[in-house]
């Protein structure tokens, strides 16, 4: 984590999604995005999922990134509780593989939208880039960061051998 104050929050509804939600961690540590990341669940603590979400804009956060299993209330209910982009991750669940998670998180009400992406942690990792993205609107460096991410990674696809 870095030591700039966080401009995108990252939350979790339990500490077993963590591996998962890593893949978006690791995603702001390489573009230098300052995040704080942390475990609330709308369902085993809702009191705090109110309070976090009621704060973020004054806190400065631009972006919340919202990671659930299963019945995966958190991230439309944050989306409830702020005006601020959230973007839900879809984490993959045993008993039904996560369609469940996908299903709970996409298919919001008219009026509260939740960004929602790809079960896993191509999901989570998509979702950091797409607050970097956002935040590059504003931020012609990270642009430019983006912009370079995007092609060391062309390249890399058009440097892959086959055996
Ligand atoms: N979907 C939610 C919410 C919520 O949406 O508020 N809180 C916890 N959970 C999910 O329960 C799953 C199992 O959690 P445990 O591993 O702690 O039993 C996790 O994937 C979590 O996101």
């Amino acid at each position: 984590m870095t030591e700039a104050k966080p401009v995108v929050g990252i939350i979790m509804g339990s500490n077993s999604d963590w591996p998962t939600m890593k893949a978006a961690a690791r995603v702001l540590e390489e573009f230098g995005v300052p995040f704080e990341a942390s475990v609330v669940s709308a369902h085993r603590t809702p009191d705090l999922m109110f309070d976090y979400a009621e704060s973020a804009r004054e806190r400065g956060l631009k972006a919340i990134i919202a990671g659930a299993g299963g019945a995966a209330h958190l991230p439309g209910m944050v989306a409830a509780k702020t005006t601020l982009p959230v973007l839900g991750v879809p984490v993959q669940s045993k008993a039904l593989s996560g369609q469940d998670s996908l299903l709970s998180i996409v298919q919001m009400p008219k009026g509260i939208p939740v960004a929602t992406f790809a079960i896993g942690e191509a999901g989570a990792a998509n979702a950091a880039l797409f607050a970097v993205a956002l935040l590059a609107n504003e931020d012609a460096a990270l642009a430019a960061r983006l912009t370079d991410f995007r092609a060391r990674q062309t390249q890399a696809v058009l440097d892959m051998t086959l055996d």
